[in-house]
């Protein structure tokens, strides 16, 4: 659409007191990165197959699948060329950079997201040498998914049903759902796509089971695409969002699959049946913890694209004046939307930086393991879980603020903000249920406390629990250390009332799980137990406003360093040039309901009631 920009966004870049470009470098650390990052949007982006001419709201399930499929194989090839380096651009900014551009693409969700992100990614990691040898070809047939939740078990995965059985008279394990509940259930990709999967499930050796391991299994023909012999398999129908990712169902009917299909870096079944423990026994768990890490930068690039639309927005629209006398205002200069949008950047930088610090952590401890160190993994963990958690829960609430913050027309799907959404709260669940993480989060923080009230030695990490205990802790200071501190004393106070809580529930006859399950309110929840008073909030709260009158002529820079573009913010009300109503018109016009001028129901249904007396 060609025309001028909106005159308040011009004025808005005209006021912007800092270079946007070198925090658009900042952002993608370093700005070899940024020309790197613009030449693969411009590469993908400039690919005409994979844009619509019907808006994607305005097709069937069904549709909207095999549309999404077309382009899902057109992105595959480009990021195998990539990887190869037949395009010449190979260092990406963080790991997600190539799958964010995707959400403009899709709309959605590429239907192949977790043949990419999780199935190779887990063959790389769990696969042993001459396994990855033989499955990671670069022509490689498969395109597979990672099963692991069933109808029955998602949180709970040590209750998991599915059974793999050693058979060593022939060599193979014998894959098998017992009963309903045992059903796999959810995997992205597994209900049309996937013709392999890695599958979870409980291994049984000469009748001992030795819990969860990962199998390879082939369930679909890899030429005519059929299920296999002893496989049921399907789609399980519409969601929230991901309506593209063909989520699915799967069964086994004693499905045979060779021994060696076992991921067997970290754990090996001989072919006597001898069972050769890991070293950890939560390795098999690696995957999880890879994803959490990564969810932490996209959730942050889902809230920088939610900002950029709410703030353009908000610059350009304008309602009701401040004075009687005065004219309408931008509902950029209302103190309370500041509020709502300055929040949702700030976070965005929060969880980026945090995100990225995790994933060079995570590179950190998987070499240790590799080396046989395995002593950081449950920081690690604890880590993830709980960012993983807030990050989600943060992203997505701060997601709906900024729809919100656009009135009505943040209702719109053509806003975009209504699908990153949905997109945004599936995160809260998957990979690990928001309050079953925290409760990892709070269940590590609980032993290093009981180490504190014993008086025995804590690591560094932990030495605040002891100031605590000995009320160390200075007074409240408004400075950046005097944050910190203050969220050090909320945590050990924290930990220190549900650690009481437990161990009354003990004292009272309780069991320990019991103990810990009427703790876990107290577990998952944090409060003030910091040395700060009433003046000091009232101090906090008048600075929050100043920065936010401070923080406001650069509020439109500030998002357009986020970089984001056009074709993949998809949005009416956040486009870089702020022609919202002219683009609301012609979205409108693409309306199926705007082709007749008179539609057939009209003569149908209408007519016959509303001219029953005329006729
Ligand atoms: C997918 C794309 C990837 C990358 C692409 C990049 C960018 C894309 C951006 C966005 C992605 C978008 C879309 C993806 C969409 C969907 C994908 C979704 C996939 C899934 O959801 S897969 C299924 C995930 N399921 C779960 O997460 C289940 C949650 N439950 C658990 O993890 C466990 O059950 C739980 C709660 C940890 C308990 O386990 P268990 O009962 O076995 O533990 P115990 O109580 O016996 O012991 C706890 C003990 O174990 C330690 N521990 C637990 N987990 C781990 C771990 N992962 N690592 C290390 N240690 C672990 C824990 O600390 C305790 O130790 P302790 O005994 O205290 O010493
Ligand atoms: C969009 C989407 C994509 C997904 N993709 C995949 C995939 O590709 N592969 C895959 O295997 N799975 C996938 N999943 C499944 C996902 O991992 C699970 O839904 C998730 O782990 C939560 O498990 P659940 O559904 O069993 O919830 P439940 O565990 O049944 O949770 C229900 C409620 O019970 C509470 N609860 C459960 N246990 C406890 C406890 N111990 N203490 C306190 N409260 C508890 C929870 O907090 C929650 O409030 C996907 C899910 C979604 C929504």
């Amino acid at each position: 659409m060609g025309g001028r920009v909106n005159e308040d966004l011009i004025k808005e870049r005209r006021k912007c007191t800092f270079d946007i470009k070198e925090l658009t470098h900042i952002i993608d650390c370093g700005e070899e990165n940024t020309i790197k990052r613009k030449q693969i949007d411009n590469y993908i982006l400039n690919i005409k197959e994979l844009w619509d001419d019907v808006p994607e709201e305005y097709l069937s399930h069904k549709e909207r699948y095999e549309n999404a499929i077309k382009k899902a194989f057109i992105v595959l090839k480009v990021l195998r060329q990539l990887h190869t380096g037949n395009i010449q651009i190979t260092d990406h900014r963080t790991p997600t950079n190539v799958y964010s551009i995707q959400d403009g693409i899709f709309r959605n969700v590429n239907p192949l997201l977790i043949h990419i992100g999780l199935f190779w990614s887990t063959i790389a990691a769990q696969a042993s040498t001459e396994q990855q040898a033989e499955w990671l070809q670069p022509d490689s047939s498969m395109i597979g998914t990672y099963v692991q939740t069933e109808l029955g078990h998602g949180s709970f995965i040590r209750g998991i049903e599915t059974t793999a059985t050693y058979d060593s008279t022939t060599d193979e394990f014998i894959l098998h759902t017992p009963r309903l509940s045992a059903y796999k259930w959810w995997p992205g990709g597994l209900g049309n796509t996937a013709n392999a999967c890695l599958v979870m499930a409980q291994l049984y050796i000469n009748g001992t089971c030795h819990g969860l391991h990962i199998f390879l299994a082939q369930i679909r023909d890899f030429d005519t695409h059929k299920p296999l012999p002893g496989i049921k398999v399907g789609e399980i129908g519409p969601k929230m969002g991901f309506n593209t990712a063909d989520n699915g169902f799967l069964g086994f009917d004693n499905h045979r699959i060779p021994r060696t299909n076992m991921l067997m870096k970290n754990v090996q079944v001989l072919r006597d049946g001898t069972y050769v423990k890991p070293k950890h026994d939560k390795l098999t768990y690696g995957s999880m913890l890879l994803t959490r890490v990564t969810l932490i930068s996209d959730l942050a690039y889902q809230l920088s694209k939610a900002a950029t639309i709410a703030v353009r927005y908000s610059a350009v629209r304008r309602q009701s004046p401040i004075k009687s006398n005065e004219p309408e205002r931008q509902i950029l200069d209302f103190v309370s939307q500041q509020h709502k949008l300055f929040i949702t950047i700030a976070s965005s930088h929060v969880y980026r930086v945090v995100g990225l610090w995790m994933w060079n952590s995570h590179k950190r401890v998987t070499a240790d393991i590799h080396e046989g160190n395995m002593g950081q993994l449950p920081e690690l963990h604890a880590l993830a879980c709980c960012l993983k958690a807030i990050s989600s829960r943060d992203a997505s609430a701060l997601v709906e603020q900024c729809r919100l913050a656009c009135g009505g027309h943040g209702y719109m799907m053509a806003s975009n903000l209504p699908q990153i959404y949905a997109y945004t709260t599936a995160a809260v669940t998957y990979e690990g249920e928001y309050t079953v993480l925290l409760l990892q989060t709070a269940r590590y923080l609980v032993k290093f406390w009981r180490l504190a009230a014993e008086h025995k030695p804590l690591p560094q990490n932990f030495a605040y629990f002891e100031d605590y205990i000995k009320k160390n802790f200075e007074q409240w200071r408004n400075s950046p250390e005097g944050i910190i501190e203050g969220f050090k004393a909320i945590v050990a106070g924290k930990t220190k009332a549900a650690y009481d809580t437990l161990q009354c529930n003990l004292r009272n006859g309780r069991e320990f799980e019991e103990a810990w399950n009427m703790a876990s309110v107290q577990l998952t929840n944090a409060s003030e137990y910091s040395t700060i008073s009433r003046n000091d909030i009232e101090a906090l709260q008048s600075r929050y406003e100043e920065l936010l009158a401070l923080i406001r002529p650069n509020a439109v820079g500030l998002v357009d360093a986020f970089d984001i573009r056009d074709e993949v913010l998809c949005s009416t009300l956040g486009a870089y040039d702020g022609r919202v109503y002219e683009r609301m018109m012609e979205e409108a016009s693409k309306s199926p309901l705007n082709e007749d001028v008179v539609n057939e129901s009209f003569h149908k249904y209408i007519r016959p009631v509303t001219m029953k007396n005329k006729l």
